[in-house]
């Protein structure tokens, strides 16, 4: 069996009478980029939150290293940035840094965690004075102070703009280049799409799909045909259908081959045909769409 770092072992738990996971079976082997994603409400921040011990399941059990995340040996080895940016406002961004270091046996030297985060120059600046990007950043660069062996990132990179995404991208990346773990979940599903070789899709508390990008961006079955054309006449197995200003046409559609056959007995003058596999996002809709729910 793979090195497991994390483990779900038929988990559920429920607030009051919302069942936020529904007996989740997940295993991480150490060092995978894990991406977990699901629509609003899917569960997504419930199971990190039980992953790092910061919640206890209703039922079933989480490990780390085969160990309750809640014990402080286990805590030591796991990295967090949760959802909810809470950082301290009135110290300084090193002083926070150093804090957050103190805990640790071997953390990383600040210096280094801020370069790697592109924060160098804001060590003055008190937490409260930072952009809410910076102090995102400032809560992304924390959760690899004390060297995990894994990182837990609840939607890291929201409230960023582009360039202060790819800065995180590639801390991200060069620590799991070194070998760490990480699970992210992200609303961005390019973020998922760049990052993770796994894509774990959480949908009313259960995991729906688990496979690479290309497995769940196929799973949906569907191809993207795209082509310019005038007029367009019903057409077979047609999901969705647009049409910009220069008479793109884009298609969604189960059997390609079907629709192709379809504009060609119709007559239909088109050119530039391109067939497609959908995009994770595409894939990622149908999956989550409970009127698709069929696709699934
Ligand atoms: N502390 C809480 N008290 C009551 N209900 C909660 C609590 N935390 C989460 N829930 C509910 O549990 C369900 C799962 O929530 P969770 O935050 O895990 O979803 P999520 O996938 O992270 O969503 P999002 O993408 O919006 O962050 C939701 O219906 C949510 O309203």
């Amino acid at each position: 069996m793979s090195d497991l770092i994390a483990r779900a072992i038929g988990v559920s738990r429920r607030y009051g009478d919302v069942v936020a996971l529904d007996h989740v079976d997940l295993d991480i082997p150490a060092g995978q980029l894990v991406g977990l994603l699901g629509p609003n409400g899917a569960g997504k921040s419930t199971l990190i939150n039980l992953f790092v011990g910061l919640r206890r399941p209703g039922g079933g059990r989480v490990e780390i290293r085969g160990a309750n995340p809640m014990t402080p040996t286990t805590r030591r080895i796991l990295g967090v940035t949760p959802q909810e940016t809470g950082l301290p406002l009135s110290l300084r961004v090193g002083e926070t840094a150093d804090l957050v270091a103190a805990h640790f046996a071997n953390p990383v030297p600040p210096g280094e965690l801020f370069e790697r985060f592109g924060l160098t120059g804001l060590e003055g600046r008190q937490c409260g004075s930072l952009s809410g990007g910076q102090k995102r950043r400032l809560a992304v660069a924390l959760a690899f102070a004390g060297r995990p062996e894994i990182v837990f990132l609840d939607e890291p990179t929201t409230g960023l703009d582009v360039d202060a995404r790819h800065h995180l991208w590639q801390g991200i990346r060069a620590f799991h280049a070194e070998g760490g773990t990480v699970v992210l979940t992200s609303h961005y599903l390019e973020e998922v799409e760049a990052l993770a070789e796994r894509v774990v899709v959480i949908d009313h508390g259960r995991v729906i799909r688990d496979g690479s990008i290309a497995e769940i961006r196929d799973v949906a079955g569907m191809r993207r045909v795209s082509f310019v054309a005038a007029d367009l006449p019903e057409l077979p197995g047609v999901m969705s259908a647009e049409r910009d200003e220069a008479g793109l046409v884009q298609l969604m559609t189960t059997d390609a081959d079907e629709l192709v056959r379809g504009l060609v007995t119709a007559g239909v003058a088109f050119r530039d045909l391109e067939v497609r596999s959908t995009s994770l996002e595409d894939a990622f809709l149908a999956l989550t769409a409970d009127d698709h729910r069929s696709l699934a």
